[in-house]
């Protein structure tokens, strides 16, 4: 393991030197390379590496809200938290960890000091995996154990390094209703047949598809997000004028970065004391135009 800023970091490495890097504060992945070593997710040059705020950049966990709330911290607190390396994690299931996986297995335990910001006992555990072709998976389980039932919303605030914004298509969200969070999560129907940019977009998609695919014909590569148990899916660029608001953030970068969550916003998600949820992303690249 690495460390920065006095901060634990684990790397994982696939044999064919993909690797990925995952760091205690947030259990927040911090970087997810290729085979060749190219960063796939972007970080903010004026990202701000010290704990608690979340580093601005890779994928921060949004849990148990997501956006705005009146009595609670934006996109949640476990961002914010030191996570611990789950020392018994459940068994690896279906996957065989001598084909060459690499995973970790970090646990977040809610303390009596969250209970201010949310008066619920939680366990969250956050496996992630590099597989042999360089995709990565990341599968969050919640438990209650409370002594009464909860809801919370979550999101995986992925931010995917792209060649350039005004080059960018993101497909699999058409037809389909978005909330506007630019527009007090006004309800709209996506009339385009895929999602271009050239303004500012901040967009909660609902009930969508479990594959979205991020077509970035700059680097002539593809993302492709496979998910289940996280219905929705939100899709931010600031663009520039928000940017010049963000203070860890660089005035152009909107031109290099594009968040696409896989979520669970609308509906928040009931637990009864004792039950549990799962919410598992995949992300994989891919050198074609198609997904
Ligand atoms: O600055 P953060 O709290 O990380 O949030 C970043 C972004 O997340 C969003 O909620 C994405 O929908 C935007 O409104 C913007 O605030």
């Amino acid at each position: 393991s690495e460390d920065e800023n006095g901060v634990s970091q684990v790397v994982l490495r696939s044999p064919r030197r993909a690797s990925a890097r995952i760091s205690l504060h947030g259990g927040q992945v911090r970087s997810w390379k290729t085979e060749k070593g190219e960063q796939l997710l972007f970080t903010s040059s004026k990202a701000n590496l010290k704990p608690p705020a979340a580093v601005r950049g890779g994928i921060p966990i949004c849990f148990p809200q997501f956006g705005e709330q009146v009595s609670a911290e934006q996109h949640g607190f476990v961002r914010n938290r030191m996570w611990v390396i789950d020392r018994n994690p459940a068994p690896l299931h279906s996957i065989d960890s001598s084909t060459g996986i690499a995973s970790i297995d970090l646990v977040y335990i809610s303390t009596d000091d969250d209970l201010r910001f949310w008066p619920h006992r939680f366990e969250l555990r956050l496996r992630v995996i590099l597989s042999v072709d360089g995709s990565l998976t990341l599968i969050s389980r919640v438990r209650n154990v409370d002594c009464k039932p909860f809801s919370f919303a979550f999101a995986y605030h992925t931010y995917f390094s792209i060649g350039d914004i005004s080059e960018v298509r993101v497909e699999g969200l058409e037809t389909l209703d978005y909330l506007d969070n630019m527009l007090h999560r006004e309800r709209f129907t996506e009339q385009e047949d895929a999602i271009t940019f050239e303004s500012e977009v901040d967009r909660v998609y609902v009930s969508t598809p479990d594959t979205v695919g991020i077509v970035d014909h700059e680097e002539k590569r593809t993302f492709v997000i496979k998910k289940e148990g996280l219905p929705d899916v939100v899709v931010w660029n600031p663009w520039d004028k928000k940017s010049k608001a963000i203070p860890d953030f660089g005035n152009n970068e909107y031109e290099f970065m594009l968040c696409v969550d896989a979520a669970a916003i609308e509906n928040p998600i009931t637990l009864k004391p004792g039950e549990e949820w799962t919410g598992r992303v995949e992300l994989s690249v891919t050198s074609s135009l198609k997904h």
